[in-house]
């Protein structure tokens, strides 16, 4: 049962109070302040010992604390730069098969709410982080974040070296990993299960699409809504093809007034473009681009038709329905502070980034333009064709979590379907008067 957040707030001066030169029995009556919503998820801690190892396939061993749940788990750890949002991430679907290693020390803190879910499950193989909060104080706090991983059958570890393991991974590559609180498994034998374990060329995204097509029609909320950005009256459908698509993309869509059909990653072409959609939004979702040539098979029998517009995998999978090539980054981008440069405006945006693979823009096709590059390794982040009516992004316009600097892009994909639209009614008329001739 779900303990009802305590709210309260804090001045400067309470938390000077609490630690400096206040008489002992007023600084120990402020410090309980801290501490008023321990939840059973964090009963034992900080005196529990380690009771799991995390054994990476380069061979390192390393021991910690568990949380959530117990058992042992494979997959691919990636180390994620956000500074916040952390309930986000974990219900970010395109993190399926990986561990999320946080490199901010401190999480849970804030516990978990019910707004800030980007899907209804969580599907990532577990969380790594240096501290775990012994106390959540927020007031949207619902619940301790090792409960919620523990109802949703997520391992977590804590009270292990983030750093070091950030440092091996940003000069090694990423790496396979088995997380285990299973004291009869030895060593060798999670080193050997991790060893032949693969993420690549697997089809990730069948386990996290919807089955079956439904409308969706939240927004932001009002208390939320960030952007100036009017919507004209006018309501354009749009058609989202759902690979593990986060749901604040949805909520800004519908935002700035899209009609919404959300569909499985298998729905095939000929379906949607009978639906007579204003345009198409193919998502972000885990894994390998090339694991998946049905979706790009779908990807190419629409684009050209109507305007589409792809985010993270959709940008990947677009890139190679025009023909071109992916490739795995060595450890990718993953966090809500990385600079992109629009090339169009020049601006520099902050943007939240999520993905292990990239569009190699040299093999592009002429006519496609190459539109934001990262700033961190001048890779590919956005592409526009615009003779296909097409663009897309490689990393999240929608944030959740991250800064708001690239939610013009949605804007822009409402201009997309609106001069698609014009167009059509202004060739109408000709069309007309050429039969009647
Ligand atoms: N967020 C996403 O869509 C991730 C895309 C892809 N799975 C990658 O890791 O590159």
């Amino acid at each position: 049962m779900a303990t009802k957040a305590l709210s309260f707030a804090l001045s400067f001066n309470d938390l000077t109070n609490c630690f400096s030169s206040n008489p002992p029995q007023a600084a120990a009556a402020k410090v309980s302040v801290f501490t008023v919503r321990c939840s059973s998820g964090s009963r034992e801690r900080p005196w529990k010992n380690s009771d799991a190892r995390l054994v990476l396939e380069d061979g390192s061993i390393w021991s910690a604390k568990s949380f959530g749940a117990s058992g042992t788990q494979v997959g691919e750890v990636v180390f994620n730069t956000s500074l916040t949002g952390y309930q986000e991430i974990l219900t970010d679907p395109s993190y399926a098969g990986q561990f999320v290693l946080m490199t901010n020390p401190h999480i849970g803190n804030t516990g978990v709410n019910f707004d800030d879910e980007e899907s209804m499950q969580c599907f990532l193989a577990g969380l790594v982080i240096r501290s775990l909060s012994i106390s959540t104080s927020n007031w949207r706090c619902a619940k301790a974040l090792g409960d919620y991983l523990a109802e949703r059958n997520i391992m977590g570890i804590y009270d292990v070296d983030t750093r070091a393991i950030t440092r091996r991974l940003r000069q090694d590559g990423s790496l396979i990993g088995v997380l285990s609180t299973d004291n009869s498994k030895t060593d060798e034998q999670l080193l050997q299960l991790s060893k032949s374990w693969n993420i690549v060329g697997v089809d990730l995204i069948s386990g996290v699409s919807c089955k079956t097509p439904h409308e969706w029609v939240d927004k932001t909320k009002q208390e939320w809504e960030f952007s100036s950005s009017k919507v004209h009256g006018e309501t354009f459908h749009v058609v989202a093809y759902d690979f593990g698509i986060k749901h604040n993309i949805l909520r800004r869509l519908a935002s700035y007034g899209c009609k919404i059909t959300v569909v499985p990653a298998t729905w095939p072409a000929s379906e949607t473009l009978k639906m007579k959609p204003d345009g198409v939004l193919f998502s972000n979702g885990p894994g390998d681009p090339s694991a998946v040539p049905y979706a790009v098979e779908t990807v190419k029998n629409i684009i050209g038709k109507i305007p589409v517009f792809g985010i993270c995998m959709g940008h990947q999978l677009l890139g190679q329905a025009l023909g071109g090539k992916t490739f795995k980054m060595k450890f990718g981008h993953h966090g809500g502070n990385h600079p992109v440069r629009n090339l169009q405006t020049g601006h520099v945006e902050i943007s939240a980034q999520n993905h292990n693979y990239a569009v190699d823009p040299a093999t592009l096709p002429e006519g496609v333009q190459v539109t934001h590059i990262n700033l961190n390794d001048g890779s590919c982040a956005g592409l526009a064709f615009p003779a296909q009516q097409l663009m897309s992004l490689q990393y999240h316009p929608e944030a959740s979590p991250g800064p708001h600097d690239s939610d013009y892009a949605f804007r822009e994909f409402i201009e997309l379907m609106k001069q698609a639209k014009n167009r059509t009614k202004e060739s109408l008329p000709q069309l007309s008067a050429l039969h009647s001739g």
